[in-house]
């Protein structure tokens, strides 16, 4: 069992309208350490009802919210993030249990989770108007930028408290109140995350966390006419289903989807950084983040050196369960997701492929996976064209900047791109090449709260973090004054 300073953290209710609650069926879901299958604690399963209560309390909780100063909302922010830093050892252990990444990742998510809350409370105070020239002698203009009103979110099982506070902080400090449904995988960091907003002073109704029935609670989100925002942080396939639901009242959509990242290494890349960079793409979180690399392409001439390289990296990597000091792989979330890593590697080894170093579950059971790396890819290969969302590093071959460019965009997606190149004119070539939202130029971690996060194609819509993520808690309104 988890040992925590602060053991109230821990809650096995949901949070709704500032109350802690169960379930009006008294039905509950239980939640299991994927390195150990221990049972953690169980969390309400909750429905459309619940839900249709937490929207109405969103509602009548806008009123005084977005009557506050942006100074006092942000002050309420700040206290937030100050109690997810005083508390970020018991956040960690929290996520850590529950998702499986090591302690050190869960550490670095919980600072980076925590700065969206600092970053937003200091943007809610310029979310600045214009007053424009007006067009006629009597009349003068002036356009605002208001919240948008009732938003909810649904969120992944990856990163568990910043993909919420991703949206926390930028929709209360534009003054609008959030109703959270996290992954049934990973409820506690979320309503840890609960515990400290209520300490922090975020009024009841503000920011309310329903756990349950994904469908359902889902369905009474993107149904109610009281929502006026769904911000989805998960796969493509569920945004296109929660896009074709919210599509009858036009709701105001920010999606951030699954991704296919290439990760191109030059002939004039320096290896060694190139291989730094592909050890924090891919296998960050046991390669199940949405920007990890999923398409390693290497130049011909330096092919066989980074292949070397890489493979004597990888086999630094440590597995095992993500509290044990030194672990650099925690197990992944469920058998589906190893499941989906060995149907690529057998797909790729059945045409050719070369397994280079790992290959296979790993030997400590459960959901382990030995970090891999496969050889002499080829663009028929399953994993050419769907997510992995696992430690299995792809390597193909490419000739020429052209054709590179050419594979690396011959997909839906269009998250994250990452490449290694030390001349100036091909990164200025290859960067504006590439269709995706963000790319990575010889380095391969670009995430912070300070950029706009998101993508293109079908990666997503919108963008979380940096000055870009606040407009999408906004509408702009026109005013225009006549008579004078
Ligand atoms: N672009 C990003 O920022 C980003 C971040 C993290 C994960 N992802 C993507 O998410 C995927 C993996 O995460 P996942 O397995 O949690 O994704 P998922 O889409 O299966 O689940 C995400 C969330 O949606 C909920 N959900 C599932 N079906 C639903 C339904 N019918 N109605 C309402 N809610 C529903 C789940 O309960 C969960 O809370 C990957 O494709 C990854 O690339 C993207
Ligand atoms: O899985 C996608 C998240 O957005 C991860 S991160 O933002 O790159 O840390």
């Amino acid at each position: 069992m988890l040992t925590l300073k602060k053991p109230d953290l821990l809650r096995q209710q949901a949070y709704l309208n500032g109350q802690w609650c169960d379930a009006d069926s008294a039905q509950t879901i239980a939640v299991h350490n994927p390195a150990t299958g221990e049972l953690l604690g169980t969390v309400p399963c909750m429905g459309a009802a619940e839900t249709r209560r937490a929207i109405e309390g969103a509602q009548t909780a806008w009123g005084a919210w977005r009557a506050m100063t942006a100074k006092e909302r942000a002050a309420i922010l700040r206290r937030w993030f100050e109690l997810m830093t005083e508390h970020a050892q018991d956040l960690a252990l929290i996520m850590t249990a529950e998702q499986g990444k090591p302690l050190a990742e869960s550490k670095g998510e919980i600072a980076y989770g925590a700065a969206f809350l600092e970053w937003f409370a200091e943007e809610g105070k310029r979310a600045y108007g214009d007053v424009i020239p007006s067009f006629a002698r009597d009349r003068r203009v002036v356009v605002t930028r208001e919240p948008i009103g009732v938003c909810a979110a649904i969120t992944p099982w990856n990163f568990p408290s910043s993909m919420i506070t991703r949206k926390a902080g930028a929709a209360l400090a534009a003054g609008c109140p959030l109703v959270v449904k996290p992954a049934e995988q990973t409820p506690f960091s979320a309503l840890a995350l609960a515990v400290l907003a209520e300490q922090a002073g975020v009024p009841a109704g503000v920011f309310s966390v329903l756990t349950g029935d994904a469908p359902a609670i889902g369905g009474e989100m993107t149904s109610s006419p009281i929502v006026r925002k769904l911000s989805f942080t998960g796969s493509t396939e569920v945004g296109r289903l929660l896009m074709r639901q919210c599509a009858p009242s036009i709701k105001k959509l920010s999606l951030e989807l699954g991704g296919n990242a290439p990760f191109i290494v030059f002939d004039d890349a320096d290896l060694d950084a190139a291989v730094e960079g592909a050890i924090a793409s891919k296998y960050r979180n046991a390669g199940q983040t949405c920007v990890c690399t999923n398409r390693f392409y290497v130049q011909d001439s330096v092919y066989d050196a980074f292949s070397r390289k890489l493979v004597e990296a990888v086999g630094k990597l440590r597995v095992g369960n993500g509290l044990e000091d030194g672990v650099t792989q925690g197990p992944l979330i469920d058998e589906a997701a190893v499941a989906k890593v060995q149907e690529h590697i057998a797909d790729a080894v059945a045409q050719g492929g070369r397994v280079l170093i790992g290959g296979e579950p790993h030997a400590l059971g459960h959901t382990f996976f030995q970090p891999t790396v496969v050889a002499d890819a080829l663009p028929t290969m399953k994993f050419a064209r769907e997510e992995t969302f696992g430690p299995l590093a792809p390597l193909f071959r490419f000739s020429d900047d052209a054709d590179v460019v050419r594979m690396a965009n011959d997909t839906e997606y269009g998250l994250a791109a990452y490449f290694y190149s030390r001349d100036l004119g091909r990164v200025w070539r290859v960067a504006e090449a590439l269709e995706y939202g963000m790319v990575g130029i010889n380095t391969g971690l670009i995430s912070n709260e300070a950029v706009p996060f998101g993508g293109v194609k079908q990666s997503g819509l919108g963008r979380e973090g940096s000055h870009y993520g606040l407009d999408d808690y906004l509408v702009v309104k026109y005013l225009c004054m006549g008579g004078l």
